[in-house]
């Protein structure tokens, strides 16, 4: 049985300059429960990617995870192996992670590759997968190259890839940053699908409050590397009790020519 609830505890990150030690994710904890969507938002500089990636085990170099936990329904395991089949990630700028001179088949091939899976059963995951997304004539797009795609059918391509492996949580850092707005109603609309039929658990990593509120369940807000206030979106939109939290609605609401109550 798929595993309900991915906790990471206590994760520190640090990088060193100049002989000393600075702390950029400081005592992280979360749990990313099946079938629901956590939002980890937080300025820009406040360690939301470090986070990501520092669970992941692709932090960049310098970067080092100092310490943290692991732990699929209460039972440990180690970072190195959460990438792929347990957790698998879609980032910002889908042109950015595409290699332009290669065709979606070739980068499908390297994923069914990476996962391990028999060419037949790999072929039929990626029919399904693309019909997942929303992407017909998945044949003609697996010919294509990026840049002969726009990039809400890169983003879709980049989230079937993500979903071959059928792993049971998602890391989205900033899906729909790059995208126009219409796209990214589309790619939100996509992740909301996914989630409930799949059962997912989704760590969705925004700055974006307006994301927030369409999809996320539960709210962890970060600041300076550490997480200041956790609880349910409804929670963090209508009594954000941090300061942090509060200037992040304010600026969402002030769209709105709204303030926080
Ligand atoms: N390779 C690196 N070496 C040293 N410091 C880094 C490195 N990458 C990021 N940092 C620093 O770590 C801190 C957290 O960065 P991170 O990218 O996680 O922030 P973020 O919250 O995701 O920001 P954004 O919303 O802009 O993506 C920042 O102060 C950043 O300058």
């Amino acid at each position: 049985m798929a595993p309900s609830t991915l906790s990471i505890a206590n994760l520190t990150v640090t990088t060193q300059k100049n002989g000393e030690i600075r702390k950029l994710v400081d005592g992280l904890s979360l749990d990313i429960a099946s079938g629901r969507v956590l939002a980890l938002v937080g300025a820009s500089g406040s360690g939301k990617s470090l986070s990501c990636a520092a669970c992941l085990d692709v932090l960049p170099a310098g970067v080092m995870r100092q310490s943290g936990q692991v732990t699929l329904d209460g039972a440990g395991v180690d970072f190195a192996t959460l990438r792929g089949r347990i957790v698998s990630s879609i980032m910002q700028n889908p042109r950015s992670a595409f290699n332009p001179v290669m065709t979606m088949k070739a980068h499908a091939r390297e994923t069914l590759k990476a996962l391990g899976l028999p060419r037949d059963a790999g072929n039929a995951r990626l029919i399904a997968a693309f019909e997942d997304v929303g992407l017909e004539e998945p044949e003609h797009i697996l010919d294509l190259h990026p840049f002969e795609m726009s990039g809400g059918m890169l983003q879709r391509v980049m989230i079937a890839l993500a979903l071959l492996g059928d792993p049971p949580f998602l890391f989205a850092d900033e899906p729909t940053t790059d995208l126009d707005l219409v796209v990214q109603k589309h790619i939100l609309d996509l992740l909301e699908g996914v989630v409930m039929r799949r059962g997912m658990g989704i760590l969705l990593v925004t700055h974006d409050m307006g994301v927030v509120a369409r999809l996320a369940d539960d709210v962890a807000v970060m600041d300076a590397g550490k997480i200041v206030e956790q609880a349910p979106v409804h929670q963090v939109f209508e009594r954000p009790s941090h300061q942090i939290t509060r200037n992040l609605v304010a600026a969402h609401l002030s769209l709105y020519g709204q303030e926080v109550s």
